[in-house]
């Protein structure tokens, strides 16, 4: 018998607009059918952005209280109900504004409904415009693990525009922090050696914060063109993830900031990079200096045991039938994926961060409510 191969072979782009004031103007030229999905806490801000599009394109808004631990499929389900209601159909697009939470959890959403409407994200969160948001993974938490229900829908547009992150709490702006380092010692210079000479404050908007914004972005944009899917160097982008998401998991969603569970995630590959690649302990050294610069943590929470920690690294997205994956560093800015490390290595690199830096009592109120404090933002009205 002859066969034949056809193929279906489909270009896909996602653009990435970066600059102040963007939005706004931006807002004003949508004519397409529109639906806006919010982080509640932005209620302001989203009404003012919604008075921006001409009213002929609305089709309906919807804005939810969100933080991680309400980034589950009950939620979707309530932005399904509401898309229903609203019956908004194929030709309708969704926007969405907020932190990482919200992009990941409308964007989820935006994939499934229908098979799949088109998307905008808005971030309004350093963690979202320098990661979340950029790359199109979108996803929902499950008890097993961070982001395991998902899929890969890039936004037709990501718009990225610093302004917001002048109101946003400090404890947010930390939980960015930690992509910026991961980007940092996954690409190397020149965002490592930038922050090797100066880690600017956190709090308000500078031209370095704009450099250091549209650098890790750009480290993104790269990675993503280059393995959409994560079946290669996607991968790397998960560095620090793996006991990250693991202690998320662990001690609850929303009870441990994500940008400290990626600090002290980083740590643990720091340490296994030095004991099974070769790494220069120096790197380490630099790292924990930038913590502690940025105040995030580079002690272990003291109630978290290896063996709930093991357990949760079953679920990593990286893990495949032969055993867990891990991203590790030959040296900055030479990631290299590791397999088979030994249950007791990695609790040997636990054992030693305790060691070297201790351990912390998660306090109540430490968690992850991204996005959720951000105030009015002034340049939206
Ligand atoms: O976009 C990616 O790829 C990343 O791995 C970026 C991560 O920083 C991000 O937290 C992502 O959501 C984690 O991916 P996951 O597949 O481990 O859920």
């Amino acid at each position: 018998m002859s066969t034949r191969r056809i193929t279906v072979d489909m270009a896909r782009t996602s653009d990435v607009i970066l600059g102040r004031g963007l939005v706004q103007q931006v807002a004003e030229t949508w004519t397409r059918p529109l639906y806006l999905v919010y982080d509640a806490f932005l209620e302001e801000q989203a009404e003012a952005l919604w008075q921006r599009i001409p009213p002929t394109a609305h089709v309906g808004r919807l804005g939810i209280p969100l933080g991680e631990s309400r980034k589950t499929l009950a939620t979707v389900e309530s932005v399904y109900a509401d898309w229903g209601r609203h019956a908004v159909t194929r030709d309708v697009h969704i926007v969405a504004l907020g932190g990482g939470v919200l992009t990941d959890l409308a964007g989820y959403a935006a994939s499934t409904y229908l098979r799949g409407l088109s998307w905008t994200a808005i971030p309004t969160t350093l963690l979202a415009q320098v990661d979340a948001a950029i790359g199109g993974k979108v996803a929902v938490n499950t008890p097993w693990g961070k982001n395991l229900v998902g899929s890969f829908h890039l936004p037709e547009a990501v718009y990225i525009d610093a302004d917001w992150l002048n109101s946003l709490p400090l404890a947010e702006w930390r939980v960015g922090l930690g992509e910026i380092i991961k980007s940092a010692l996954i690409a190397g210079d020149p965002l490592y050696s930038r922050l090797e000479q100066d880690r600017p404050p956190l709090g308000t908007v500078t031209d370095d914060w704009q450099w250091l914004i549209e650098t890790t972005a750009t480290i993104k944009v790269d990675v993503v063109n280059q393995d959409l899917y994560e079946s290669g160097p996607r991968m790397f982008l998960n560095f620090g993830h793996t006991v990250g998401h693991a202690l998320e998991r662990v001690v609850g969603y929303g009870r441990i900031q994500h940008g400290a569970a990626v600090a002290i995630g980083s740590l643990v590959a720091l340490i296994l990079s030095e004991t099974h690649r070769g790494l220069d302990p120096r790197v380490r050294q630099t790292v924990v200096g930038w913590l502690r610069d940025w105040q995030l943590p580079t002690k272990w929470p003291a109630s978290v045991t290896f063996g709930a920690i093991w357990d949760a690294l079953s679920h990593d997205k990286k893990a495949r039938q032969f055993g867990s994956q891990w991203v590790l560093l030959d040296a900055v800015g030479r990631p290299v994926i590791v397999r088979g490390i030994a249950r007791e290595q990695v609790q040997a690199a636990i054992e030693r961060l305790k060691d070297e830096y201790g351990v912390f009592v998660l306090a109540d109120g430490s968690g992850d409510r991204e996005a959720t404090a951000q105030r009015p933002t002034p340049d939206v009205n």
